[in-house]
């Protein structure tokens, strides 16, 4: 029987760090993925996708100047964009591999199986290993309805040869919407179908309310209250069948993604037998990232319970991981505020609580919820929707919420997140002298 220190499954960015802190520290380690090297970030996930969105930014830009100075809308070539992002991606796998073994990290190609708490069955081979890190990250939630093999996930979006005239999406989340945006500016016939009453929970409900407006001006057909009970193919054709408010209605369309979420890829592992518990929300952890039913486990990145599914926390937390392996469980996964994203055009952001979470935490607080549409910088390129909420704690004068509407949200909110980090009052914060006329100039107005 084969022996390691550490033992890693999956080759994210949660799983690459603990396999490369671990070995430069001299432990004997192996990583196993049975996919393409380099995790989802990297090869189906954020890059790729803000690769395209960058040319839908150019769309999106020259639209709003038509006639004001731009004549014609550049005309885009879906082949050149594909050729252009597989620039990215298909390098990143060659690479990891490449990096992981000149480090000495030993590499499997198959999803292992516990045999016991310390034992996996990795194709043939039985390994043990002193500790064995989970790092699976999540996949497409099942879609159970009659008719759902007909659908497609955000990897075959990202993989499409051609772009079909029609999309639906079932499911207006970060994948739906972002996706939707993207395929909708390339000219495509977009739908969405939600479940519940508005996209993005997560996300403020006034700043989610101009997206609405956003997306509807952009011409995508976005349906709440939307219950999906069968899809059905007709040669290259779908029809997919909803009720809403007690009506039976049906669409047809040539593409539907399902975009209902991601679970925890914790199927294959046999995790029973290696005694680690787990929940619908990923591998259940300790402070320390350590599994509470098998001190030998650890997992980290979107996998485990703990933390958010985004890619700064899988990082963090592989080395949390890799720390509390290599020095005993030192680390505690304490997270900073953090910002969160979706890549539609406009941006949508947050950062720290919203207005409900707020107003239930604490007695004094202000929110301060605007329009910005008049604002310098939206009206020199003609952009309708640019809006903020700002939740200040008025006994500290510290910012408890920012939520952020507008072409470039995805970077201010990274000003804010240092202000939040900081602890820095309004007044400090407005004490700042920005260089003007940035987009981080109009932060100091926003109290
Ligand atoms: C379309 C899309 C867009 C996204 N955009 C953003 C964004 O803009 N910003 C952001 O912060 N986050 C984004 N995310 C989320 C981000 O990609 C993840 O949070 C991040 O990649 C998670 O890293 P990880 O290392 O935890 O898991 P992953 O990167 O998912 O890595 C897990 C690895 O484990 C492997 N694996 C799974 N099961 C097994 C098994 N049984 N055996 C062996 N190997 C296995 C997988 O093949 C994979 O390589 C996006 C996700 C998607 C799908
Ligand atoms: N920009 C980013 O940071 C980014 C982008 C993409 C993904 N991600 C990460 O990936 C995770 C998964 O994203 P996602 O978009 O797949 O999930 P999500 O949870 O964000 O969205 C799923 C959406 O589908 C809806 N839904 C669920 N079941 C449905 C049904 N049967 N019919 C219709 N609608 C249904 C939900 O109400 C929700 O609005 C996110 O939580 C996020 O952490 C992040």
């Amino acid at each position: 029987m084969t022996e390691f220190d550490v033992f890693v499954i999956g080759s994210g960015i949660a799983g690459q760090t603990v396999a490369e802190s671990c070995v430069k520290s001299g432990k004997t380690v192996a990583i196993t993925d049975n996919r393409a090297y380099g995790g989802t970030c990297a090869n189906r996930g954020c890059d790729p996708k803000k690769v395209i969105l960058g040319f839908t930014e150019i769309l999106q830009r020259s639209k709003q100047l038509l006639q004001k100075g731009i004549t014609n809308i550049p005309e885009v070539n879906w082949h050149q964009i594909k050729d252009f992002k597989n620039s990215f991606t298909n390098p990143v796998s060659e690479n990891t591999v490449e990096k992981l073994k000149d480090l000495g990290v030993k590499l499997f190609y198959e999803s292992p199986q516990f045999i016991d708490k310390s034992t996996l069955q990795v194709g043939e081979e039985k390994i043990k290993a002193k500790h064995i890190v989970i790092a699976t990250g999540l996949k497409p939630r099942s879609l159970e309805i009659k008719g759902a093999e007909h659908t497609l996930v955000s990897d075959d979006f990202l993989a499409l040869n051609k772009l079909p005239k029609r999309m639906l999406f079932i499911g207006a989340g970060y994948i739906g919407m972002e996706f939707a945006h993207i395929a909708a500016r390339l000219g495509v016939e977009v739908t969405i179908l939600q479940s519940g009453d508005r996209p993005l929970k997560n996300f403020d409900s006034d700043m989610v309310q101009q997206l609405v407006k956003a997306t509807n001006h952009l011409g995508v057909k976005l349906i709440v209250n939307a219950e999906v009970t069968a899809i059905e193919k007709y040669e290259n054709q779908k029809k997919v069948y909803y009720q809403t408010e007690g009506n039976k209605k049906e669409i047809i369309t040539d593409v539907v993604f399902n975009t209902t979420g991601r679970v925890p890829a914790i199927d294959l592992l046999d995790l029973y037998r290696g005694s680690v518990a787990f929940t619908d929300k990923g591998v259940s952890v300790n402070e320390h990232l350590q599994s509470i039913t098998n001190p030998r486990v650890y997992a980290c990145g979107d996998v485990a319970e703990r933390g958010a599914p985004l890619t700064p926390f899988s990082g963090r937390e592989g080395s949390i991981v890799a720390h509390n392996i290599l020095n005993g469980n030192q680390q505690k996964a304490i997270f900073p505020v953090f910002p969160s994203i979706t890549f539609t055009l406009p941006n949508l952001a947050k950062l720290g609580l919203l207005e409900e979470e707020a107003r239930a935490q604490y007695t004094n607080i202000s929110v301060n919820y605007n329009d910005a549409s008049t604002f310098f910088n939206a009206k020199r390129i003609n952009e309708s929707i640019y809006a903020y909420k700002t939740i200040v704690n008025t006994a500290n004068d510290q910012i408890l919420g920012v939520h952020l509407i507008g072409p470039q949200a995805a970077e201010v909110i990274n000003v804010f997140a240092v202000v939040v980090h900081q602890k820095m009052t309004t007044t400090a914060l407005k004490d700042i002298l920005f260089a003007y006329p940035t987009w981080g100039s109009d932060v100091t107005y926003m109290f």
